[in-house]
This record gives structure tokens, sequence and C-alpha cells, in this order.
């Protein structure tokens, strides 16, 4: 099903603006991920198209019906929220069930699709555990079964598995993936993480301040950012502020072409570590760099660097690279900006 929203607003009791005037369209059988920082009205947006929070303006569409005006009941939402939220004294079958018997569906009715269920979760088996018998990842498995019992048109999950560890959350995610695919379920997924935002994504809405600050494939949002703040929040940069100068930018030894930047534009120039490439030491090369520090990384290197006219620069480098170098050691450097932003 595909989603629709239109202008939405929040505005809390204290006046404060949560979210302010967003819009977005989002396709049918996708996995979308909200991200962004603390406090951007990410959870707020989720809540309303749930029909858990009241919009102070603005119109909700799921497939072409308005639904803003209806109770959460009549959405045919399954939602899962961070914490595991199951009913502490059911066990998983009654947990998964409960919907269902809300819905007054038959006994075999009930059986068959719980077992469906817990099948698709891998959770055979587990039928007769209470919450406070399963671990933190089996628990949000059986969130996410119940949220699916009632066959939901769409499907939000709230930071899922932030208070599971690490490499679980991984699992966790290319499974929930993996699932959502089978599925084909039109998804929205809240998180904070970048990572998690550009793994397990169709398409990824960055929030800022109750704003939408661009909406864009993982790939867009990660190579073509709309702002800087995009281009910092989904990745590692280096950044710059400067004017245009003779048709470059005026960082000394980083003159990149201003392109259709007009002179004396103040901007924002963004370089990415992986665009920065380091060579061995040359005299003639145009950009030198004295090697600050080295840390190793799992993947990479990443390397601090000093150029001419005191220019700091981060560069990340596979690891054959980046494990010979040695501080203070000179190198040549190759630089592509990510892009250049004009300053307001
Ligand atoms: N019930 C409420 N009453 C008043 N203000 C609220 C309420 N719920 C949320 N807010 C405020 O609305 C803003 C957006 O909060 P929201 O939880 O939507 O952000 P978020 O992007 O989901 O952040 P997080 O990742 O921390 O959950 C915050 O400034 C928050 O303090």
């Amino acid at each position: 099903m595909s989603i629709e929203v239109r202008n939405l607003s929040k505005s809390f009791v204290d006046g404060h603006m949560a979210v302010r005037g967003v819009s977005f369209e989002l396709g049918e059988g996708e996995m979308t991920a909200f991200l962004g920082p603390s406090g951007g009205g990410k959870t707020t947006i989720l809540r309303m198209i749930a029909g858990l929070e009241k919009p102070s303006g603005g119109e909700i569409y799921i497939s072409g019906q308005r639904v803003d005006h209806l109770p959460p009941q009549e959405r045919k939402i399954g939602v899962v929220f961070q914490n595991y939220a199951l009913f502490k004294h059911m066990n998983v079958f009654e947990n998964v069930a409960f919907g269902l018997r809300v819905q007054k569906q038959r006994p075999d009715v009930i059986q068959a699709r719980v077992r469906e269920l817990l099948r698709r979760v891998d959770l055979q088996g587990l039928e007769g555990r209470f919450p406070d018998q399963l671990s933190g990842g089996q628990r949000q498995r059986v969130a996410l079964a119940r949220a699916l019992a009632n066959e939901p048109r769409l499907l939000l999950l709230d930071e899922p598995f932030s208070a599971v560890d690490a490499q679980l959350r991984k699992e966790l995610r290319s499974w929930v993936r993996k699932l959502q695919q089978d599925l084909h379920i039109t998804s929205i997924f809240v998180t904070h993480d970048q990572q998690e935002a550009l793994e397990i994504a169709d398409r990824v809405v960055v929030f800022r301040q109750g704003q939408l600050e661009q909406i864009g494939t993982p790939e867009e949002i990660y190579d073509s950012p709309d702002t800087p703040f995009v281009a910092a929040f989904v990745g590692e940069v280096n950044r710059y502020r400067t004017v245009i100068k003779n048709g470059v930018t005026d960082l000394g030894v980083l003159q990149f072409p201003a392109g259709n930047v007009p002179e004396g534009q103040e901007v924002v120039v963004i370089v990415r570590p992986e665009n920065v490439e380091l060579m061995p030491w040359s005299a003639a090369a145009d950009i030198q760099g004295i090697v600050l520090a080295t840390t190793f990384l799992g993947e990479f290197y990443k390397v601090d660097l000093e150029l001419a006219d005191l220019v700091r620069i981060t560069a990340h480098v596979p690891k054959a690279l980046g494990g010979a170098l040695r501080e203070q050691e000179r190198v040549a450097l190759q630089i592509k900006a990510t892009k250049i932003f004009n300053v307001a």
C-alpha cells in the first residue's frame, strides 16, 4: 500500500512545534527509513500515521484513502516499538494471537495463523514460553509476529532493535529486511543510526528539527546530499567554509572548481574521506601532505593529514596502504570535492 503525507504538523500543548509541514509519498512494498538526530520528529510522525497522536494540521493517506480521522484499529497498521511491549502474563502463542482473538476469529484460524507467523519469525517450539523467558531478540521477533497477525497494510517499526547488542542488531536488521521483502509489506523503520538506514531501506527520509531535509535512495542521500547537514549525518565528512575566488574555492591548496557557483559566494565544501586518495610522495604533485596519525578501523585506515596552508584533512584508505604509513611521512594526494553548498 502506498502512503502519502501532506503538510503534516504537530505542536504539543507547550506550543513546541515537533513536526513542521512535512510532505512525502512512499511507494507500495517499499521499506523506508526515517533517519535523523534525536528530537527530529521521527517518532511523532510515525505515531500520527499509526493514529496514536492527533496531527495539528495536514493529511495522511493510505492507498489514496484519507485516514487521519480514523481510530488506530481502523487503519490496519502494525506497530513494533523499541521497548518490547509484550503482554507479560501471556505466553508467546497468546501474545501473537491477541489481535486475532479481539477480532473474534475462529480458533482453528487462530491456530493456523499463529503457527505460520511463528514459523516466519523462526520461533517454532517457543509457543509456551513467557516474555521473561526469552532473549531480547526473541522478544522483538514475537512483537513483530504480533504486529503482523492482523495482516496490516502498513508496518511501522520504531527503533525496534535499539535495546539489543550491536551484533544481534545487525542480524535482526537483515532478517527483518528479508521478511519485509517476502511479505512485500510497505514499512517504515525509524532509526538514528545512518548505517542501519542505508543498509535496510529502499528509501531514506532525513528529518531535522521537525522538518524533512531530504528524501531519496540510500545512494542519493549518501552521494548527493542536498544539505551539509545530510552530508555530515549520513557519513563522515571533511567540511570547509570559504568563498569562491577566481572560479575556485579559496582554500589555499584546495582549489576545487566552482562550477556555476558565482564569484564571491560563501560556500561550504564537503569532502568525503574516501574521496581523498593517497599516493607516494612526489615533488611535482599538486597536493602534498604530512601524515599526522593513522587509526585502524577494521575495514580501512583513517588517516589524518596536514596539507600546505595548515589545511587538515582526513582520508579513508585501504588496509594495505594505511598499515604501511608512518607518522610524519610525506605523501601526495588527489582530492575530489563531494559537494559544494552555497551558504545563504
Ligand atoms: N508528548 C509530548 N509532549 C511534548 N513534546 C513532545 C511530546 N512528544 C515529543 N515531544 C517533542 O517533540 C520533538 C520531536 O520528538 P520525537 O520523539 O518525534 O523525535 P525523534 O526524532 O523520534 O527523536 P528520538 O530519536 O529521540 O525518538 C522533541 O523535541 C520532543 O521533546
